[in-house]
């Protein structure tokens, strides 16, 4: 049946590119916005549009890409997915909206899909420094470009090495504060008054040392993002006056008396479990509250194992940007079969190393050490072997030891026998 006259004039007039497709995801009708993005040739007329935008031969939910059809038909809505697409330019990011249209029986027969390309604006590896394409990290990136403009606070929760701090750093640069300061803070191992001068900043004499008036992190966010990093591991004590300044807006300097006023948005990120720590006690619920309007999670990357290959790309690339350095089959295979249990930062340790162990341009299985099941590592070796100062020492064998255990810090802590946060401290520095 020939679309209506008007459906076609109103898409033409539209500026962004926009198509019809039908129930059968063919294409039925296309703008000239859509004919300009996309390329006249071939003609897209009658194609389905995961062939077009995908080169898929079925549809893309049944590739593992999220598919907004299902959703919007079900529920009569707009739905909207972030995906890759195929353009005359190559592959970009675009914004991808399905409305749903309905016929004269209430039934949906056709819906208008919209196309924003975010790809040359802001989204992907060289600007935002993420890398990925699987369906739980696209969902993670768009919940991230939702609520990056806006001043909700965003909680991101993730195990270690999943790229909390990037996406910390990524909201902010989708923020309109991306000119102001981004300001991290490492709650974990913090001692309590340490915690309140790094956050406050103190006034001058206010405890030994203090020989100059100096401004807190705070201070310092005034316009632009605070990203406390391991918020779980704040202390009972501590996390009062974290709740006292984001209740007020305001704080005091350690030993004075004025009050200040800072305006920032807060992002912050744990590993733990904050649910259950409020039911533990150990985490304030009302601290909860305030932190968590939006929480985002970091899918872990045994979850994504097929943006492997792109990763790896990407990290070969910035860890050796004059070698032209690549996986052999095998070794690829070997990481597909691991699980990461440190994620991407286990990914790129374990890269790092094998640079140094190829002489060539091929990293091959043998190449590959430090996995928690793999072969003894040579730093290891030379421990035994050289006489060393003991802080040297010491570093060398955490940094062994949380390679071995996949940079699992909360298992490592238990394996030593000592507190997570005693292990935060002496790691401090030496990552
Ligand atoms: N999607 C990604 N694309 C490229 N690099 C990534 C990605 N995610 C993480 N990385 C890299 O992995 C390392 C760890 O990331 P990051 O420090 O952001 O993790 P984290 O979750 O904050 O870890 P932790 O909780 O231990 O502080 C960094 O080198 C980061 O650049």
């Amino acid at each position: 049946m020939p679309l209506p006259t008007e459906l076609l004039q109103l898409l033409e007039a539209l500026p962004e590119p926009r198509i019809v497709v039908d129930t059968a995801y063919r294409i039925l009708a296309a703008n000239s916005a859509y004919r300009r993005e996309f390329g006249e040739n071939p003609e897209v007329i009658g194609r389905t549009c995961y062939e077009v935008s995908h080169h898929f031969d079925r549809p893309c939910d049944q590739q593992g890409e999220s598919c907004p059809r299902q959703q919007a038909w079900k529920s009569g809505r707009p739905s909207r997915v972030i995906h890759r697409h195929h353009t005359p330019r190559g592959e970009e990011f675009v914004e991808v909206e399905l409305l749903p249209l309905r016929d004269a029986a209430d039934k949906t027969t056709l819906f208008v899909e919209t196309m924003r390309f975010l790809g040359g604006k802001h989204l992907p590896a060289p600007v935002l420094g993420m890398v990925g394409r699987s369906p739980s990290f696209l969902q993670m990136l768009e919940l991230l470009e939702r609520a990056g403009p806006s001043n909700t606070p965003v909680l991101l929760l993730g195990e270690s090495g999943t790229g909390k701090e990037l996406a910390a750093q990524a909201l902010h640069r989708l923020s309109p504060r991306r000119d102001r300061p981004f300001v991290p803070l490492d709650c974990s191992g913090l001692p309590e008054t340490l915690f309140e001068s790094e956050l406050f900043g103190h006034e001058k004499g206010a405890f030994t040392g203090a020989t100059q008036r100096k401004a807190g992190l705070v201070e310092l966010a005034d316009g632009g993002t605070l990203f406390l990093d391991e918020i779980g591991d704040l202390p009972l004590t501590q996390q009062v006056k974290l709740l006292r300044l984001l209740e007020t807006g305001t704080y005091r300097r350690v030993g004075g008396v004025e009050t200040l006023r800072s305006d920032f948005r807060l992002v912050a990120a744990t590993h733990r479990d904050l649910q259950r720590m409020v039911e533990d006690g150990t985490f304030r619920r009302d601290l909860y509250y305030r932190i968590s309007a939006f929480p985002v999670r970091l899918p872990p990357l045994r979850e994504r194992r097929e943006d492997l290959p792109l990763l790896v790309a990407h990290l070969l690339e910035r860890l050796a940007p004059q070698r032209k350095v690549r996986l052999s089959p095998e070794a690829m295979a070997r990481l597909m079969k691991h699980d990461f249990p440190g994620n991407v930062r286990e990914l790129r340790n374990l890269l790092e190393r094998a640079l140094l162990l190829a002489d060539g341009e091929l990293i091959e299985p043998r190449h590959l050490t430090g996995f928690a099941d793999g072969p003894c590592t040579e730093p290891e070796r030379a421990s035994e072997a050289e006489i060393l100062p003991l802080d040297e020492v010491e570093r060398r064998y955490l940094r062994h030891a949380l390679e071995q255990l996949g940079g699992d810090k909360k298992a490592l802590a238990a394996r030593l026998g000592i507190s997570e946060r005693t292990l935060y401290r002496r790691l401090r520095g030496l990552l």
